[in-house]
């Protein structure tokens, strides 16, 4: 798919949609599923880009991973039963894969190499070696163990009391992987409020952890056992269908079995703040919660998006900013530098796209500055290679009196491939 050129001029939005299971929790199924013992069987996996890397860099360390009736069966080797790779792996476009990664191998007796693609390869990774490094892991990477490649001779960690930096759960989840494997009692404290996905699939393989809303505590040396998964559907893919209901006149949707994990669920709190209808039914609140959206057409006005909300919806915001443009008033996004070291620069991206389809948009050190309401008119636009940039763009041209001509769009099949299907599906 090179460009695609979209008109969604004058169409009617309705119906219901099943989005594709969680990528941060399908990443976490396989890999804690390769380091249990016992066979796990993981329902709705996300057979995106990302997560297909994940299999496979598994697959290479020697677990058999089967795709049957719609399941992916993971035959567990347990905690130390992973055999040397005899290829590089190949992490292609994903963070998820390449940090938690970084984590799990430095504590696993052979050597290793992570590569990714251009964009992967130019993202931060010191931010998970240093600590690892404190706790004796030997890693060598470009720009100063900063970059992909990194190779990784495993060897016995120790463990250590880290004070997280920034709000990451791939860091996050790379020292309580590592922790596990580590010769002691692993204590993370500081900013630990990021998704916590790994901390409640681990439990659920049997790992114990004791955790508060101040620090997370890893005893070394645990097993893990085997685990029935049902990955929910992924908010963040949901999110571009809740912009589309909320902004295009008339529309209304209903988004089925969506994951309701409060770490991820920012996105809800925002547009309700915006004034948007939106109505969750939740189906499981215990584990990994999920539910039903309903969402409505709304007239929308500007709200500020900054601090403790920032890490709960830090995927979402290419897509808020759009949302924002079909609001009253001035939106302000602060504290989100993060987006700035994603698939691509988040923030220049947003406003560079949106701007030539005639938003009123402005990009700050840490966020960006949207005045709404504004006509959209299309024009020629980029992904960047992002697929979040793609999706935000596609759900862009339902408000553009013109044509939108989208290029390289095929980035979205990183966490959405049926995306276009889906979206063909609730247009009339
Ligand atoms: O742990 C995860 O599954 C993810 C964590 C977030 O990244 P950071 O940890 O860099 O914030 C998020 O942006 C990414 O899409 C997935
Ligand atoms: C940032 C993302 O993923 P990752 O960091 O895993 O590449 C994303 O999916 O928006």
């Amino acid at each position: 798919m090179n460009s695609i050129r979209l008109n969604h001029t004058d169409v009617r939005v309705k119906g219901e949609l099943t989005v594709p299971g969680d990528k941060s929790i399908s990443h976490r199924a396989v890999m804690f599923g390769s380091i249990a013992e016992g066979t796990t069987v993981i329902s709705n996996f996300l057979r995106g880009d990302d997560c297909l890397a994940t299999m496979n860099c598994f697959r290479k360390m020697g677990v058999k991973i089967e795709d049957s009736n719609g399941d992916i069966i993971v035959h567990g080797k347990g905690i130390t039963g992973l055999k040397e790779p005899k290829d590089v792996l190949y992490t292609g476009n994903s963070g998820t894969t390449a940090r938690l990664l970084l984590g799990l191998l430095s504590g696993l007796p052979f050597y290793s190499v992570l590569n990714g693609d251009v964009s992967l390869n130019n993202r931060p990774m010191s931010r998970v070696t240093d600590p690892l490094k404190l706790m004796g892991a030997q890693t060598w990477g470009r720009e100063n163990n900063n970059k992909l490649p990194i190779s990784i001779q495993g060897t016995q960690l120790s463990a250590i009391e880290y004070e997280l930096p920034v709000a990451s759960a791939q860091v996050k989840s790379a020292l309580i992987l590592a922790g596990l494997l580590a010769e002691g009692v692993t204590k993370i404290t500081g900013k630990i409020q990021s998704r916590d996905h790994t901390e409640k699939l681990l439990q659920q393989y049997g790992a114990y952890l004791s955790m508060d809303d101040n620090q997370i505590i890893v005893k070394g040396g645990q097993k893990l056992h085997s685990a029935n998964v049902f990955v929910p559907g992924d908010i963040s893919s949901a999110a571009f269908f809740i912009a589309l209901g909320l902004i295009v006149p008339g529309a209304e949707l209903v988004i089925k079995n969506v994951g309701l994990n409060e770490t991820r669920t920012g996105i809800l709190d925002v547009v309700r703040a915006m004034g948007g209808n939106v109505e969750v039914e939740t189906i499981r609140r215990n584990g990994e919660p999920f539910g039903n959206i309903y969402v409505k057409y709304s007239d929308l006005t500007a709200t500020e998006i900054s601090g403790a909300i920032i890490p709960r919806l830090i995927d979402e915001i290419p897509i808020i900013a759009l949302i924002a443009t079909q609001a009253e008033g001035t939106t302000i996004i602060r504290d989100a530098t993060e987006l700035k070291v994603k698939e691509t620069n988040r923030i220049e991206a947003v406003v560079t796209e949106l701007s030539k389809l005639g938003a009123s948009i402005e990009a700050t050190d840490d966020g960006m500055i949207i005045h709404g309401k504004q006509k959209l008119k299309g024009g020629q636009v980029k992904t960047h290679g992002d697929h979040r940039i793609g999706m935000m763009l596609a759900i862009a041209s339902f408000i553009c009196s013109e044509d939108l001509i989208l290029e390289n769009a095929d980035c979205i099949k990183i966490s959405y491939p049926n995306f276009f299907q889906d979206l063909k599906s609730i247009v009339q």
